[in-house]
């Protein structure tokens, strides 16, 4: 696979959103900038999948704007916007009643013709998504069939087949055990590639993100480095348990050790 370009650059700023009269995204503004691994992190129903949709438009915000180098991803076709941006999504459709190597072809459909018959380039990028995500042995394979975990990394290997320069994940490492939850993040940060990604792994997002914004209540409470968002008191306050952090002598990194018989 010819690499994906990686000057994507992420804009969103002032993003609202409610349901009735519940505001479920308040003002909430973030950026990514080109090769960036940006996290999100909140509690659950703290509105991160809520904020990504807005930013993958799928839905309209109420208030504010979306652009990827500086277009404005309303204003931008459906298709334009797929070369730009690809997606993981939580909601993704798990009935597809087709074989695995189809489901991942779809990805290819954004740098295609409306008529054109799929190419050997295509293939090409197919086999080249699966293997990276280990799913070749499944490409013959229904989808249906498929494990959580599998189902998964196939949908990443579309978003990958995809060649967008943006990546967007909801919650990426969902149904993944530990070594598959390692080897995506490792893809991720070894294609280089600009990438925002709803994590409810803190330790994960403390040894893969370069920053990390942190939600509560559809609001941004704290933002900036691992080291700077993950502290006991922040966790605390936001997740309600205690925790030891420590930085990790071999990575710098911050190590999270969770005291869950002492809940808050
Ligand atoms: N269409 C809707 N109508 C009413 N409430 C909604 C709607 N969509 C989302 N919500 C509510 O908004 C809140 C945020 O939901 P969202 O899915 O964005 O949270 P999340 O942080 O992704 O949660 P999780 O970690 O559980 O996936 C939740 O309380 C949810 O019930």
């Amino acid at each position: 696979m010819s690499g994906p370009s990686h000057s994507a650059h992420l804009q969103a700023r002032n993003l609202s959103w409610q349901a009735a009269a519940a505001r479920i995204v308040h003002d909430v503004s973030l950026h990514v900038t080109p090769g960036e691994l940006v996290g999100l992190l909140g509690p659950n129903g703290s509105g991160k999948s809520t904020l990504l949709r807005m930013i993958y438009r799928i839905l309209k915000p109420a208030s504010g704007s979306v652009q990827v180098n500086e277009r404005n991803v309303w204003h931008t076709s459906a298709r334009e916007n797929a070369r730009a941006m690809a997606v993981l999504a939580q909601e993704n459709a798990s009935e597809f009643e087709l074989r695995v190597r189809d489901v991942v072809l779809m990805g290819r459909t954004p740098h295609q013709s409306p008529f054109a018959r799929d190419g050997e380039e295509d293939f090409r990028i197919v086999a080249q998504a699966l293997q990276r995500v280990d799913a070749q042995a499944l490409s013959e394979r229904m989808f249906s069939t498929l494990s959580g975990g599998e189902k998964q990394r196939v949908l990443m290997a579309r978003a990958l087949a995809q060649q967008a320069p943006l990546l967007i994940l909801d919650e990426p490492t969902n149904h993944l055990d530990v070594r598959h939850q390692f080897e995506l993040m490792n893809l991720i940060r070894s294609l280089g590639m600009t990438a925002l990604a709803a994590l409810h792994e803190l330790p994960l997002a403390a040894h893969y993100c370069d920053r990390l914004y942190l939600l509560k209540d559809g609001a941004v409470v704290a933002q900036g480095t691992p080291a700077h968002v993950l502290t006991p008191e922040i966790i605390a306050d936001v997740y309600g348990v205690r925790a030891l952090v420590r930085t990790s002598p071999r990575s710098g990194k911050p190590l999270i050790e969770f005291l869950p018989d002492n809940l808050l």
